[in-house]
């Protein structure tokens, strides 16, 4: 296992990059730390593919370098990397029984008999297919081939790193919760440090100790799940995390006051002299619906029972507010307000988030 550190590192797929804009990763400079489970999450196109495979040996950075604990190897093949990959779609040998496949990665290196049976057959029992050990791969579904391909990424305990690019994509939507909370469980037992490629937050959230949210190459946020529900540092965080997203108002701020449109809102720091495009950001979850008469003034479209809560789904002022309200909540036709959980507010300026003054 490695800390892996990445230093101005940046890529652009043109040979004369003359802007900014010509490059599809904008210069990072971040540690991933030695054991950790680390999903990178962005929307399609925002550069996730191409750090992993800078990370993987696959493609040279065309700036900067990257660090193997402390070791130079921006420029080392993927073989000398010692890494194990998984990618979208199964890497299994069809004419090998599953047992084989399994075993293929240990006999590469040279490891002995015995552990080569006992490794092979815990990465079994984890992946649940112990059954299939001695059928050929040849026959498999395309879900246990991909299982297979997750056995073998996972089968070597010597690697500096697994890299798993959108692994779950060919997995039938109630085997992927299966296999996301083995590779977890996998994670806890081994501490391999782990990278997840993934567009989906469910994906994201349930896998890593931190996620890190990319999105038009820069890495805006690097965090727990819960400091991402809590603090997104940038409102793109905010609304691309949570069903449905963060709720973002332009506001004017004097002080621990927001002003909304004219409504005005208390706050539970206070800020001083903000400059830019200044926003208020409050999840669906922060925000009470309550009676005529107190809050602000919104108009309910439509309501949605989802599990174990509702979706208000509202317009305030020409914009559209989502609102999360518990499940036993009766609403009457005079809960036409809301009002802001102090606890739950955020201030952006052009997009990034400020801390106030808290005394
Ligand atoms: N070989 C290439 N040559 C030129 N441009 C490329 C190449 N590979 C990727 N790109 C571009 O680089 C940008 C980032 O692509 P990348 O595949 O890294 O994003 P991604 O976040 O992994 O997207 P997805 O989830 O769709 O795979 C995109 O605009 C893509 O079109």
């Amino acid at each position: 296992m490695a800390k892996i550190t990445l230093s101005n590192l940046a890529h652009s797929y043109k040979k004369n990059p003359k802007s900014i804009d010509d490059y599809v990763l904008r210069p990072l400079n971040h540690e991933w730390d030695d054991g950790a489970a680390y999903a990178l999450l962005g929307p399609s196109g925002c550069g996730k593919s191409t750090l992993l495979n800078i990370i993987s040996g696959i493609l040279t950075p065309s700036e900067g370098s990257i660090l193997f604990d402390g070791k130079d190897v921006t420029f080392a093949d993927t073989a000398s990397r010692n890494i194990a990959q998984v990618f979208q779609f199964p890497v299994v040998y069809d004419t090998m029984t599953v047992r084989q496949n399994l075993e293929f990665p240990l006999r590469n290196r040279g490891a002995n008999e015995q552990y080569i049976q006992q490794r092979v057959g815990s990465i079994a029992r984890a992946i649940k297919v112990e059954d299939l050990l001695d059928t050929k791969a040849q026959g498999l579904t395309a879900d246990a081939k991909q299982k297979i391909s997750l056995g073998r990424g996972m089968v070597r305990e010597d690697v500096n790193a697994i890299l798993f690019d959108e692994p779950l994509t060919v997995i039938d939507p109630h085997m992927k919760w299966e296999l996301r909370t083995q590779l977890k469980a996998l994670h806890k037992e081994l501490k391999h440090t782990m990278i997840f490629v993934t567009h989906d937050q469910t994906e994201a959230l349930t896998f890593a100790d931190k996620v890190v949210v990319m999105n038009n190459g820069s890495v805006l946020q690097i965090g727990t799940p819960e400091e991402l529900f809590k603090k997104p540092a940038h409102t793109f965080v905010g609304y691309f995390i949570g069903s449905p997203g963060m709720n973002v108002f332009e506001a004017k701020i004097e002080e621990n006051i927001a002003d909304l449109q004219g409504n005005k809102i208390k706050l539970n720091a206070k800020y001083k002299n903000l400059t830019g495009k200044v926003e208020l950001g409050i999840r669906p979850e922060f925000i009470e619906l309550c009676e005529e008469g107190e809050g602000i003034k919104i108009e309910i479209n439509r309501i949605e029972d989802v599990a174990h809560h509702k979706i208000v789904r509202a317009n305030y002022n020409n914009r559209k507010v989502n609102i999360i309200v518990p499940e036993d909540i009766k609403i009457t036709s005079t809960m036409n307000n809301i009002r802001f959980k102090e606890e739950g507010i955020n201030i952006y300026v052009d997009g990034w988030l400020v801390e106030g003054d808290l005394s």
